[in-house]
């Protein structure tokens, strides 16, 4: 058929209907990025951990998985090791698996002067059978006394040991509270922790902690 200007003969495609075809995509594309995220997780996950213990002359300290040369150590139904504590609250959280006390009652005698490093392997278990790796790890210890610092890099060869978290994604800090409320005190011992975990599944790399 003859092609005369301003008409479209049928090989060619009208720009409307083109604009139409795109538009109809573009509603698509976006339906399904909704309902992908109503059905899958989210691929990267953060979590936060806060523990407190209190502190009491004569106990053995426990910290980051080792045991820290003081006059007191922290009281509780476990080792009462903040560190590991805060670490299995954080990656429990990421993962939307609820805390420590959910999975090992501190009413349940079968954990009573439990090991915390034990508790935290039990939960890296419970994350990566859910398909989970960890990111990071970053622990902020509140403690007035002693100085932890020069204790860190032992904390941390411990917990990667335990977690198959390489040292480089296990971050450890402490902070005084300046003298200030029940750590000021030296009453107790605090701890936070932030983890980001992700579902490798999604990504095209090779990362297997
Ligand atoms: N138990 C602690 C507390 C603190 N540190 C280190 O000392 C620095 C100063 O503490 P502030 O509370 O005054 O900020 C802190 O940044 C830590 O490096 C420590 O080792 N052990
Ligand atoms: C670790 C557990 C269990 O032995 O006991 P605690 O050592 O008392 O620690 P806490 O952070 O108070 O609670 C978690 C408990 O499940």
């Amino acid at each position: 058929m003859e092609e005369r200007e301003g008409e479209w003969s049928e090989e060619h495609t009208n720009p409307n209907d083109k604009l139409v075809e795109l538009q109809r995509s573009i509603a698509e594309l976006k339906d399904f990025v909704f309902n992908s995220r109503t059905k899958y997780m989210f691929p990267f996950r953060v979590g936060q951990g806060y523990d407190v213990h209190q502190l009491v002359e004569g106990r053995p300290f426990w910290l980051g998985g080792i045991s820290i040369p003081h006059s007191h150590g922290a009281k509780g139904h476990s080792d009462a090791d903040v560190v590991c504590h805060v670490m299995c609250d954080a990656l429990l959280g990421a993962a939307n698996m609820r805390n420590i006390g959910y999975h090992f009652s501190d009413k349940d005698p079968q954990w009573k002067g439990v090991d915390s490093k034990i508790l935290l392997a039990k939960v890296l278990e419970m994350i990566r059978e859910k398909g989970f790796q960890v990111g990071n790890v970053d622990v902020t210890i509140v403690l007035q006394n002693p100085k932890l610092n020069p204790h860190i890099p032992e904390m941390k060869a411990c917990l990667s040991s335990v977690t198959n978290i390489p040292e480089q994604d296990i971050s450890i800090k402490a902070t005084t509270s300046e003298h200030l409320g029940f750590v000021g005190r030296e009453e107790g011992i605090a701890a936070h922790c932030v983890a980001l975990i992700y579902l490798p599944n999604f990504f095209p790399i090779n990362n297997d902690h």
